[in-house]
């Protein structure tokens, strides 16, 4: 079976130890069967010392560096992993799901017929397959499905944010960098961007480091401005269902679930959501769910620690007193 190579693709031209990728660092080097196992970082960009320590602080046994020091191109990220795919061959790889991390994956993985798993909500290694075993909801999160990727040697995963923990590992630092040289042909650059446009500043909130958040679904429409003049009292970040997207109470990149982001606040304070398993697989790493909605037999009760059947407008009101 062999010593396992793990690689982890930093989805960032500069800040490589993201949260993102410490926490699926933490989750490679649990993978690890033995000290022989190895958990590599691969980073595509500008040369970050201080990025590189905390990604060995945080655990990693080697870092891979292609250095880029024009400006960032997909096409270029894509196939400096490719080459370096052909130069070194690693077990697994897991990948961010992160737009820069989606795509490499999908055009890896078909370039070299390799198995890939989207948005893994765990790992393990199945011995005696030799192979690891990538878990994830499926079917309307009604079950979840337990793949293994058996067309080749390589297998690969996307990985999204706050599935796993972060963990400080050690002040020791190893410094193990394989510094890898990939020269881009111009004809190859297949992609070309044309212009860059920065979010709207008012949209640009950290939502994922949110310690309390208020999550609107569609029952909440008819009290937007309430609900915000209690989130902003309380310190808490407005997001909300897709229903609550598609209704324009909040932007997209505010939409929770499935198909938006996932956060893993310390308070989520949930008004007026029905509770659809596409949008509570996103707020499953709250620390404490607290629901509010007049059918008591809304959905999302389940999943909360503490449920109040009322309308929102009633709970938000005592919230302003
Ligand atoms: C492939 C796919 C992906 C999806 N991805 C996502 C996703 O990422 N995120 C997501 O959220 N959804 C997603 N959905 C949609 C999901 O299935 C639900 O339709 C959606 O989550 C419902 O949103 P909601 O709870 O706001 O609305 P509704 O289901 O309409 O629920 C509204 C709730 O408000 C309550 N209510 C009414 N009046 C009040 C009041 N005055 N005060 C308080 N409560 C009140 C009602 O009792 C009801 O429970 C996806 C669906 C599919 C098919």
């Amino acid at each position: 079976m062999g010593n396992k190579k793990l690689w982890i693709i930093s989805d960032q031209h500069e800040a490589y130890a993201t949260e993102h990728v410490l926490q699926i660092l933490h989750k490679a080097l649990k993978l690890k069967k033995s000290q022989e196992d190895e958990v590599s970082v691969v980073c595509v960009g500008l040369n970050r010392e201080e990025q590189f320590k905390t990604l060995f602080q945080y655990g990693a046994n080697r870092i891979i560096f292609c250095e880029q020091k024009s400006e960032y191109s997909i096409s270029f990220f894509v196939e400096c992993i490719a080459s370096l795919l052909k130069d070194k061959q690693p077990d697994v790889i897991l990948f961010p799901a992160s737009i820069t991390g989606k795509q490499t994956a999908a055009i890896l993985s078909v370039r070299y017929r390799a198995g890939l798993t989207a948005c893994c909500t765990d790992i393990q290694y199945d011995h005696d397959m030799d192979r690891y075993v990538f878990i994830r909801p499926a079917m309307s999160e009604s079950v979840l499905a337990e793949i293994t990727c058996i067309n080749d040697k390589l297998q690969m995963c996307t990985i999204k944010e706050n599935i796993f923990d972060s963990a400080f590992v050690t002040n020791e630092i190893c410094w193990n960098i394989a510094d890898y040289t990939y020269e881009e042909k111009e004809a190859m650059r297949k992609v070309q961007v044309l212009e860059r446009k920065a979010l709207n500043l008012k949209e640009r909130v950290d939502i994922k480091s949110a310690k309390i958040v208020f999550v609107v679904g569609r029952g909440m429409k008819h009290c937007m401005d309430l609900c915000q003049t209690v989130a902003q009292k309380y310190g808490a970040v407005i997001v909300g269902t897709k229903a609550a997207v598609e209704e324009k109470m909040i932007h997209e990149n505010r939409q929770i679930g499935q198909s938006g982001i996932s956060i893993s606040p310390d308070i989520c304070l949930s008004f007026g959501v029905s509770g659809a398993s596409q949008h509570v697989v996103g707020i499953k790493g709250a620390r404490l769910i607290i629901a509010v909605n007049p059918d008591k037999n809304a959905p999302i009760f389940e999943y909360a620690d503490y449920v109040i059947v009322d309308k929102g407008e009633h709970i938000l009101q005592e919230l302003a007193l």
